[in-house]
């Protein structure tokens, strides 16, 4: 049966530490290394015109775009694109959403995350875009598929290379290999807890992953054999800390939040790539700070049903 309209949650995801693996292929190429996805995460409602859902796969000449209202929106050919109620597009997004012939669709993006911070939001936007635009335009892509069409939306606008295979699982996400379902490999450490952060303010994603990743990916290496020697919350926190020195990346207002929190006897970290500091349960706030409070997600990218996204 086809619907029209549908939602999908997907966890917010911040990288502990990570190395860079580009490919000709952007389903080929990733990231190794390790992070939290967060219950804290992006909603994306997609509703598909009427006349786009056929049920054969094919939306194809059946949608003129151009008779449209395209009233709040700043895409080019499609339906309107909003990011929390404002007219605003993420580049993932509208890739996914041309690879799946849904740009006929109306895309809401909302998240209490901020953009651009290192919690991967562009990556779970496009993840969500996949999911929500599959059942709303009635497309039969498995979840692999969607996957992997998401992944290399993100990997082709520089905008992550191992959010969006860590978001689709959930829970502690060990990126052991790079890449789409098909090419890449992950595990999991077997963990729960409660989660605090804090943001100071955007790091453009593109600018680190356009430069030279070497001494960064030497670093990330290392951390990922730590990991697995000793796969525990504790260890991917201090392998996170060594990272961020070892590839030159720390801000200082994150240095000094992570000192600060060490001091008070908690566990803090970098968020790769942003301006944010993350700790494992009541961390920053023990040092002082006023953060925002979540829990390790548990389930991993899914369609929600109702109206608002619950
Ligand atoms: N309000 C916004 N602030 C920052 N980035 C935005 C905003 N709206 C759209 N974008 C797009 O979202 C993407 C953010 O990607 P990235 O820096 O990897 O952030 P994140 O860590 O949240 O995934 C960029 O492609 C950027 O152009
Ligand atoms: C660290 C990053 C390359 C980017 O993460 P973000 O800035 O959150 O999009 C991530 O995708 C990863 O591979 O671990």
């Amino acid at each position: 049966m086809s619907s029209q309209r549908a939602t999908a949650f997907v966890p917010g995801h911040v990288t502990a530490f990570f190395s860079a693996h580009p490919a000709g292929d952007p389903a080929v190429a990733g990231s190794r290394g390790a992070g939290l996805t967060l219950a804290d995460g992006v909603t994306v409602r997609v509703s598909a015109p009427a006349d786009a859902v056929d049920g054969d796969g094919n939306d194809g000449d059946a949608v003129d775009a151009s008779d449209r209202d395209g009233g709040g929106s700043d895409a080019t050919d499609g339906g309107s694109r909003t990011i929390d109620g404002e007219a605003g597009s993420i580049g993932a997004v509208d890739d996914v959403l041309a690879e799946l012939d849904a740009t006929a669709a109306d895309v809401a993006v909302e998240t209490d995350l901020p953009i651009g911070a290192g919690f991967g939001v562009s990556g779970a936007a496009a993840l969500g875009a996949a999911l929500a635009a599959n059942h709303a335009f009635d497309r039969a892509c498995t979840e692999n598929d969607l996957v992997r069409i998401a992944h290399a939306a993100e990997v082709g606008r520089g905008t992550g290379l191992g959010d969006v295979v860590a978001q689709a699982r959930g829970g502690v996400p060990v990126r052991l290999e790079p890449g789409a379902p098909g090419a890449g490999e992950l595990d999991g450490v077997p963990a729960t807890a409660r989660v605090e952060y804090v943001t100071f303010g955007e790091l453009s994603t593109e600018t680190v992953l356009d430069g030279d990743t070497d001494a960064l990916t030497a670093a990330g290496e290392d951390a990922l054999d730590r990991l697995r020697a000793d796969p525990r919350l504790p260890t991917l926190m201090d392998a996170a800390r060594e990272f961020a020195r070892e590839a030159d990346l720390l801000v200082p207002e994150v240095a000094e939040a992570v000192e600060a929190v060490d001091a008070a006897g908690g566990e803090a970290a970098m968020a790769m790539l942003g301006r944010t500091v993350f700790a494992l349960g009541t961390g920053l706030s023990d040092a002082g700070y006023d953060p925002e409070v979540c829990r390790i997600d548990a389930a991993g990218a899914r369609l929600v049903d109702g109206r608002d996204g619950e």
